[in-house]
């Protein structure tokens, strides 16, 4: 990991055009209105969220009593010999703590699934060195506390103190700080309200699963620390500045895709984390910018990229870079969270606020209550081998009567600068191969094409793909189950909120006009090389 923060703008096109953006920035005092925590600058109808949401750029500073607190918790927890960390939490609630576990090597189970098969991975691992800690700002999420029921019944029947067992990360009064002091669970921290989930890196959301999964979270600090005088200043230097005046001059130039690529960052999945921070933040009122993370330079997406698509290298640049960005993990935190709120002035929307993700929840708990009402997807349009196959009205064509037809169909569907979007509703571990899909659909299909596991994406790109460009079409991607888990104390399993939440989605999508196909493969296995197969048959 390299240690000075730095953005370089390589495309000299580009580079012209962000510096008079930048100058614009500078002269607006941008930088050090955001760390003064200003909320007007996203204009008068962003100022009530803003005002409750910019606490983040001072958690370098104010997180710093977690480090010792943190340590230790994981020092007694180590002491009666539990070493192994499980984490729910969705989006913001889990993403920071993934990429900072990853980065260090240290091993942290991270629950952002509905799928049965993964969720019981996760519980056969030894219950009696397990800690579980549930992160949820909110309190409420339904996958999170899904997972809180089914570990505390799993604790109890392995004969271990469950409440000792788990410790909570949350927002003060939240329901989950309600439900843990009522049930004496190890501890609750509480975060500061004032931060939402995807700026919540540095704090308690972040510090505390990393913290006890054995990860130096007191450097993390001092590398943010260090970033932070830098990222408040009023000059064309700035490195979040330059970074959202590259992002607003693409923007603005057509290119709504920025297409990210590790380049040797030293950092271990820092994409994901970028994701969700830019989609969740840009991705509304029809504009936006989409992140489509690809898996290196040489992937399809990034050397290949077109007009619509500004290519960011995390790490060093190669001869395809756009724009590169290096330095520290807790540095980049910053940066990034800098950048999105400064580019969200300059596309002017609300970078604090995610008004469309409620929608495609409300839709999965309308079928939870009635799965009967699901009747536009209960017949599938046409049976290929392992995989059914179901549309919407209309957006087959007639002869679309096989699996290679079918996604022909949708990728037609497409403007020519729109996007591939993939869900993959599945096990992220045991079926990691599905993966290997979005690559091979953006070489045979030309398209930006991004890919997300469901429903962890509903908390990151969902949002961009209901209110940002609505030029993507849909690929859902759902499967049969072996096995199935009760969710105790509700009236669903985990199998019927997964596909509850693909078909919600689903219904939602295609009611804003979004061509979707949902293949569901009955065999997984064998459906998803049968995916495959299709896919490399579309250029013929
Ligand atoms: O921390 P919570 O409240 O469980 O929310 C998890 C995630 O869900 C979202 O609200 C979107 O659904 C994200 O913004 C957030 O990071």
């Amino acid at each position: 990991m390299t240690s000075s923060l730095a953005v370089e703008i390589i495309d000299p096109d580009l580079a012209d055009k962000a510096a008079t953006l930048a100058d614009r920035l500078v002269e607006e005092r941008l930088a050090s209105r955001i760390s003064e925590q200003d909320p007007t600058l996203w204009g008068p109808d962003a100022e009530a969220e803003a005002a409750i949401r910019l606490a983040w750029t001072a958690l370098p500073r104010t997180s710093r009593a977690l480090v010792a607190d943190v340590a230790a918790l994981a020092a007694e927890l180590r002491a009666e010999g539990v070493d192994r960390v499980v984490l729910a939490g969705m989006g913001g609630s889990s993403l920071a703590p993934e990429v900072l576990a990853r980065t260090a090597g240290k091993a942290l189970t991270v629950l952002d699934t509905t799928d049965p098969a993964q969720v019981a991975d996760a519980l056969a691992g030894d219950l009696e060195r397990t800690v579980l800690v549930v992160s949820s700002k909110s309190g409420t999420t339904v996958e999170t506390d899904s997972h809180r029921r089914i570990f505390e019944a799993a604790f109890r029947a392995a004969g271990v103190d469950a409440a000792s067992r788990i410790v909570v990360v949350t927002d003060p009064g939240s329901p989950l700080e309600v439900k843990a002091t009522e049930a004496g669970y190890r501890r609750v921290y509480t975060a500061d309200p004032n931060v939402g989930g995807r700026y919540s890196a540095l704090s308690a959301f972040g510090l505390v699963p990393a913290g006890l999964a054995g990860v130096d979270i007191g450097e993390l600090l001092d590398q943010a620390s260090e970033a932070a005088t830098v990222l408040a200043t009023d000059k064309p230097r700035n490195p979040a500045l330059r970074l959202a005046a590259a992002w607003g001059a693409a923007h603005a130039s057509g290119a709504e895709k920025l297409v990210l690529a590790d380049t040797g960052s030293g950092i271990t999945g820092f994409g994901d984390w970028a994701e969700q921070l830019i989609a969740e933040s840009t991705g509304k009122e029809g504009t936006g910018l989409l992140p489509v993370v690809v898996e290196g330079p040489q992937a399809a997406g990034f050397a290949d990229a077109g007009p619509d698509a500004t290519r960011v290298s995390i790490g060093p640049a190669t001869d395809e870079t756009a724009i590169s960005v290096t330095g520290p993990l807790g540095a980049q935190f910053l940066l990034w969270e800098y950048a999105t709120a400064a580019v969200g002035r300059l596309l002017g929307i609300d970078p604090f606020n995610q008004p469309d993700v409620e929608a495609a929840k409300k839709a999965a708990r309308a079928l939870l209550d009635n799965p009967e009402t699901d009747t536009g997807s209960a017949r599938p349009s046409t049976v290929d081998g392992e995989v059914e196959v179901y549309a919407a009205p209309g957006v087959l064509t007639a002869g679309a009567g096989t699996l290679t037809e079918a996604l022909r169909t949708l990728v037609a569907a497409a403007p020519h600068d729109g996007y591939l979007s993939i869900h993959a509703y599945l096990n992220r571990i045991d079926d990691a191969s599905a993966e290997l899909l979005r690559g091979e659909l953006a070489r045979n299909t030309g398209l930006q094409t991004t890919f997300g596991w469901g429903p962890r994406f509903l908390h990151s790109t969902g949002q961009y793909h209901k209110g940002g460009a609505q030029n993507g079409v849909f690929l859902q991607i759902t499967g049969g189950h072996d096995e199935d888990a009760q969710v105790p104390g509700r009236p669903y399993t985990l199998g019927s909120l997964q596909l509850a939440q693909a078909l919600g989605d689903g219904h939602v999508l295609i009611e804003r006009g979004r061509p979707l196909v949902r293949v569901h493969l009955t065999d997984r296995l064998a459906g998803l090389a049968q995916l495959m197969r299709a896919v490399q048959e579309l250029p013929h």
